[in-house]
């Protein structure tokens, strides 16, 4: 990292921090046959009770129907996002989940917090998924290094430069104090158009191995990140 580095670095997940795999068969794998019988037990829980009901189903199979069709298209729809992490984060609990890293993450992440740089993440994925996520690793309990996460709730949706403008000021950091990291182009033209400076993440074998990163300056790997 550089003299001129920012405040914050902001990372995104899913192909960034992590591989895609991990989340779409791991992940999505683990929640999928535990979607039904987590919404009958929760009924009475609040969150879940509301996710429920912005799903549109109007019973608990066609509710199902309606998270499973999500997940196979990949739509990153905030009920969806509420209900896996609840069940996500039981699944860690219980010792049943790990979460995965690439091995240049934890080392990185661990260098930037020493250098006084602050860490946050931003997922589609709720924060209630994404801190069991950083807890349970195969390089050790990383939430100590990371103050802050947001996801499509606190912050909204990840390719409007207003969510990106609603984390800053939730930072209490000027935008261009803020560094975003992800693997998706749109997400990183949010972040600019907010006023963030941004990094384009492109993983061998991950879906943004082809991705059109325009001018977003693009690393292959933590390390790179200068
Ligand atoms: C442990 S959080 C799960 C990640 C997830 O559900 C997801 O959709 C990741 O999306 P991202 O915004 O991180 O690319
Ligand atoms: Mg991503």
């Amino acid at each position: 990292m550089s003299e001129n580095a920012p405040a914050w670095i902001v990372l995104d997940i899913e192909g960034t921090t992590s591989s895609t795999a991990s989340v779409h068969e791991g992940l999505y794998d683990y929640a999928r046959p535990r979607l039904g019988p987590w919404i009958e037990a929760h009924r009475d829980d609040p969150e879940v009770a509301a996710a429920v009901a912005e799903t549109g189903g109007a019973t608990t199979e066609e509710t199902v129907a309606i998270l499973h069709a999500w997940m196979d298209g990949d739509v990153k729809a905030t009920p969806l996002k509420t209900l896996q992490g609840r069940i996500w984060a039981a699944g860690f609990a219980a010792g049943e989940l790990t979460a995965h890293f690439f091995d240049d993450v934890p080392p990185a992440l661990r260098a930037w917090h020493e250098r006084g740089v602050r860490l946050a993440v931003f997922s589609s994925g709720s924060v209630s998924g994404q801190r069991p996520w950083f807890r349970h690793t195969p390089a050790g309990d990383l939430t100590p290094l990371v103050e802050r996460h947001f996801d499509t709730v606190n912050a909204g949706p990840k390719r409007e430069p207003a969510s990106y403008a609603r984390i800053a000021e939730a930072l209490g950091a000027p935008p261009g104090e803020l560094l975003f990291l992800s693997d998706v182009p749109a997400e990183l033209d949010a972040a600019a158009a907010a006023g963030w400076r941004t990094i384009g993440v492109r993983r061998p074998g991950e879906p943004s191995e082809n991705a059109d990163f325009g001018a977003h300056p693009v690393v292959a790997s933590f390390e790179e990140v200068k």
